[in-house]
Order: C-alpha cells, then structure tokens, then sequence
C-alpha cells in the first residue's frame, strides 16, 4: 500500500516481512509490509498490542533484520549493511524520542543535546552549536541550556530529548510513545512541537503510539494489524475517528 501524497521519500520499506523463531514456534511480526515515509512529514504508526509496530521501527532504525524485504533510509538501502556500518548511519541520520527520556543525568542540558557529536567522537563545529544553540531557542530551552535533567520538568526533559535527537539534522525521527510520561498539557505542547518541526525544518517524524489524541497530530496515521497494514489514512483526523478504527482493528483480531 505505498502512496506518492508527498514529494520525496525519507525512509521506505519493500515487500518486509518479520519472522521470530521457526518451525512450530515461528511468529509473523510483519507480512510483506510496503510503505513509503514522506520527507518532512509526522506519521504516526497505530495498532492494537502485539500488531507489530515496534518490530517496524526497529526494521526501519536497522535494531533488527527483516526477514524478507528491503529497508532504505532516504537513497540507502539498508538492508545489506553490516553492523558498524548501520550503527554510523543510526548515528548520523537517525534520531530517537522515547517515552523515558533517556536524558544522562550527570550532564547539563547543553550536554545532553551535544552527546551525538561526542558519540561520533568529534566536538561540534561553529555552524553545529549555532544551530543546537537555535533548536534550545526554539524549544523554549534557551535559558536553561546549563541545567541538569533533575531541574527540569517532564515536558522540559522530553524537549531536551526532541532537541538532542535533531542535533545531528537526521533525516528521520522516530518518537516511540514520546508522551507516555507527560501530563496532558506537557503532551500537548511536544506533539505540537513535533508537528511544527516538520513544517519548519522539513524534519520527518514517525511517530509509534497508542494514544489516538497524540495520532491526531499526525499529517497520517498508519494502522498495523497482524504485521499488516490494515489502514492507511492520510491527513489529521480527529482522535474519536482514530480510536474507532483501533477499536474496530480489536474487535477483528
Ligand atoms: N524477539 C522476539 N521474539 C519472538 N517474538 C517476538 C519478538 N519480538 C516481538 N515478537 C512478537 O512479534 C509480534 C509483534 O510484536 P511487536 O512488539 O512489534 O508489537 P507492538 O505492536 O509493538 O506491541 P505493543 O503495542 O504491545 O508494544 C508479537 O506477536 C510479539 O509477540
């Protein structure tokens, strides 16, 4: 089911399949699964439990092999590439969100948000802190870029996070229950914020989650069911619409 609604392609996957273990005891993650990633876009990812959703991610993020089937991420196909190799690209072009932060405590946020450079064991340039400089900016971080994790509220923290994950410009984010931990204004404003990164830095997001209020943020929702795609809608929708078709996808599993 791949469509052509956005110009260019961030990530795509063909014909992928997933199967843990063999024989008697072989389960299908994912079942020839084709999608397209539309650059600059916020796609979020649903399904009831068990659906697939993480074992998509992880194929894409290159954390897991498909069985069948290939992966690119923009023009490189990462199917065939060896673990080094995909640790550089998770590295460079890749950035992640998790519901935990995952922030290092011990490290201010300015730190924090520069750990992708330290990781790729070089410090930033000029150009690079400038720019993670106008991402504190812009996520309201500015005046706290010199403050530890514990300082900070859970909607800070996730922004730190948001910010540290776009440090490196990736071509592709992936936020996995990003406000899992959030209260409902705190969720709010980073799903806003998710959404208005890719409108203006042309930043793609895909976004995994279980709560239909975060998918209506999305400019599409994917649906798994099965290791499938059972649904694919594009444009906001509103949350009820959201949580009618997951409870139809149960209801049917
Ligand atoms: N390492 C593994 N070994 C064997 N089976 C696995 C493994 N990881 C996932 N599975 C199975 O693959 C299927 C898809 O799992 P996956 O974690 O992708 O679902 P999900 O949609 O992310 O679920 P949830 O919403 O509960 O996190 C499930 O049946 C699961 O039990």
């Amino acid at each position: 089911m791949s469509d052509t609604v956005f110009a260019q392609t961030a990530a795509e996957a063909r014909g992928v399949s997933k199967i843990y273990g063999s024989g008697d005891s072989a389960t299908t993650a994912l079942n020839n699964v084709d999608l397209q990633i539309g650059a600059g876009s916020l796609t979020a990812i649903m399904g009831p439990s068990g659906s697939g959703k993480s074992t998509l991610m992880h194929v894409f993020a290159g954390l897991d092999n498909a069985t069948h089937g290939t992966v690119s991420i923009g023009d490189t196909d990462i199917t065939h590439l060896d673990d080094n190799a995909l640790t550089v690209l998770r590295r460079r072009k890749l950035g992640f969100v998790f519901q935990a932060f995952n922030l290092v405590p011990t490290l201010s946020v300015l730190g924090n948000v520069t750990l992708p450079f330290e990781l790729d064991g070089r410090k930033p340039t000029a150009a690079e802190l400038s720019w993670v400089r106008e991402l504190l900016g812009r996520l309201g971080l500015g005046m706290l870029e010199a403050r530890r994790p514990h300082e900070l509220s859970g909607g800070q923290q996730q922004r730190v996070a948001i910010a540290r994950a776009l440090a490196m410009r990736p071509q592709l984010i992936f936020a996995d229950e990003p406000t899992g931990n959030l209260d409902s204004r705190s969720s709010r404003e980073v799903l806003t914020l998710l959404r208005d990164l890719t409108r203006e830095y042309q930043q793609t997001v895909v976004l995994v989650t279980h709560d239909p209020v975060a998918a209506s943020h999305a400019d599409r929702v994917i649906f798994i069911a099965d290791g499938a795609i059972a649904r694919d809608v594009v444009g906001r929708s509103d949350a009820k619409t959201l949580s009618d078709i997951i409870l139809s996808l149960e209801v049917t599993a």
